[in-house]
């Protein structure tokens, strides 16, 4: 019982202090993957805020060639190859008119003459162009009547109406409203990514001094995914959102899932998450970080510290558990010992009194209950006495011995033999069916016990008396049971040795 007392508290032990370690090792993890979140957010704003900064500079220098008209247009196209040689983000810089109904047979005639006789005004929606014939009557149109650096590629958007496309009509009525630069939400662009456009409306002085709507815009088309982080790996498990504020995630610019972890593996681990309002009121954005750690923070060489760490406290609870439990039993071995003695007879190894009669008690008992009887024999040698005065008390030691052996060779396993003291022994027969068995019992006993005994080169023989009590006729009680066997006993010794 104490040993599995002691098993079960140093399993528990085990148990809370292998915890502790790796409570340790991943406190330490989780702190730093706080630090390394929380450096990544600041370093990822400012890389963005960078990257926003540059398409405004952009934005404002072609605003201001814009302005200028016409008449410039080659140092645009060099401005414009230049920007988009330095910045990989840039796709084109595109000029934009509205035109009235009014005004479309004249504009469309000087788009001709300055583009070709291919020109055509297209509804661009989605990516896709559609030539606008019959024209639909809008009140206006709003055509890319410039695109810088002009490639092959984009010369098809020319005469493009970006009033037909949803997304870049919001950002048109937005910047018409606000009369301020606005970013649209992204969407595919022809050349296979996605993309946006920042538009800045502007109006010739003149216009500006009636307070009419502007007529003018300069664009900047860019691709969506140079606002991801270029440089920088994200950790595994960490998500990255990049979005208009107050846009929903499904409009966001980049969005990067990260990798999915079981819940079991991220149970009880906490979730960072981080929100950064960047940019300008052009490009107001919002950087989201969400990070859900788990046990994936600790490396190989720290799971290997905490399993090597945990089996040498195995080791040492099990050499402590083994340690204890060998003092456990050497106690129980000196309790069993010290038990044999107090209950044995030293020179026989047969029980004692004390034993036959905590036996004899518990059989009563038992009979008690189930209605069985038992038989207490009471043995005494007789002509024991002159054996010691012939050949020594240590022959009469083995004849005692020996005798010892041959009643225990007659009984069965489940009755007790005792030796009470000198040459009397006790015998308790339990669940004794009739008197005949007891009977055949005391026969055989007599008949073994009075066979000469070879001790010291001399032969012995000896004689017995033996008188037999039976529960619950002759007694009920132990004394009585002794009494009745004892005087029995010297029944049988009369003829031989008569009592005074
Ligand atoms: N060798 C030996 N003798 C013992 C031991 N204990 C008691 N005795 C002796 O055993 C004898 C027992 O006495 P009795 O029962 O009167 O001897 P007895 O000759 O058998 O007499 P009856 O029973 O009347 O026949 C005594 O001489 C004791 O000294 C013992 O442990 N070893």
């Amino acid at each position: 019982m104490r040993i599995k007392l002691a098993t079960l508290a140093c399993t528990l032990l085990w148990f809370v202090l292998s915890a502790l370690i790796a409570m340790a090792f991943l406190s330490r993890a989780v702190l730093s993957a706080e630090q390394e979140f929380d450096l990544l957010g600041t370093r990822l704003s400012e890389q963005l805020t960078q990257k926003l900064q540059v398409n405004d500079t952009i934005l404002d220098s072609y605003a201001a060639f814009a302005m200028l008209g016409h008449q410039h247009e080659a140092q645009e196209q060099i401005f414009a190859r230049q920007m988009a040689e330095r910045y990989p983000q840039l796709v084109s810089l595109e000029r934009i008119r509205r035109i009235s109904q009014q005004q479309l047979p004249l504009w469309h005639q000087q788009m001709v003459e300055r583009w070709g006789s291919d020109f055509r005004l297209h509804a661009y929606t989605a990516g896709s162009l559609t030539p606008l014939y019959p024209l639909p009557a809008y009140p206006d149109y709003y055509p890319i009547e410039s695109i810088q650096p002009l490639t092959q590629a984009v010369r098809p958007l020319l005469g493009a109406d970006i009033a037909r496309d949803p997304q870049l009509q919001q950002a048109l009525q937005q910047a018409l409203r606000s009369g301020r630069t606005t970013m649209s939400a992204p969407f595919q662009l022809r050349e296979g990514y996605r993309g946006h456009v920042l538009l800045q409306p502007f109006n010739d002085s003149a216009l500006l001094l009636q307070g009419r709507k502007p007529e003018q815009f300069v664009a900047l088309v860019l691709r969506s995914d140079y606002l991801r982080p270029a440089d920088t790996t994200l950790p595994a498990g960490m998500k990255l959102s990049i979005r208009q504020r107050g846009q929903s995630p499904a409009a966001a610019y980049v969005d990067i899932p990260g990798q999915q972890h079981g819940w079991l593996s991220t149970l009880g681990f906490p979730r960072l998450q981080l929100q950064r309002e960047l940019g300008s009121e052009a490009q107001p954005l919002t950087l989201r970080l969400d990070w859900q750690l788990g046990w994936f923070l600790l490396s190989g060489f720290e799971l290997s510290v905490i399993f090597c760490q945990s089996l040498l406290l195995l080791l040492l609870l099990v050499v402590g558990l083994r340690f204890y439990s060998g003092l456990l039993s050497k106690q129980q071995r000196r309790e069993n010992h010290l038990f044999y003695l107090a209950n044995h007879d030293r020179l026989t190894g047969l029980a004692n009194r004390n034993l036959f009669y905590d036996r004899l008690q518990h059989a009563i008992s038992r009979l008690n209950r189930n209605g069985k009887r038992l038989a207490v024999l009471f043995l005494d040698m007789d002509r024991f006495k002159p054996v010691n005065d012939s050949y020594g008390h240590a022959t009469g030691d083995k004849v005692l011995q020996l005798i010892a052996a041959r009643i225990l060779a007659i009984m069965r396993s489940e009755d007790t033999v005792a030796r009470l003291g000198g040459d009397e022994f006790v015998l308790l027969m339990e669940d004794v069916e009739s008197n005949r068995e007891a009977d055949r019992v005391l026969e055989r006993l007599k008949h073994a016990i009075q066979q000469p005994y070879e001790v010291d080169g001399h032969s012995i023989q000896l004689g017995v008396s033996i008188g037999i009590a039976y529960y619950p006729e002759d007694g009920m009680l132990i004394e009585e049971l002794l009494d009745v066997a004892d005087r029995k006993m010297y029944g049988d010794k009369q003829p031989e040795l008569p009592r005074n």
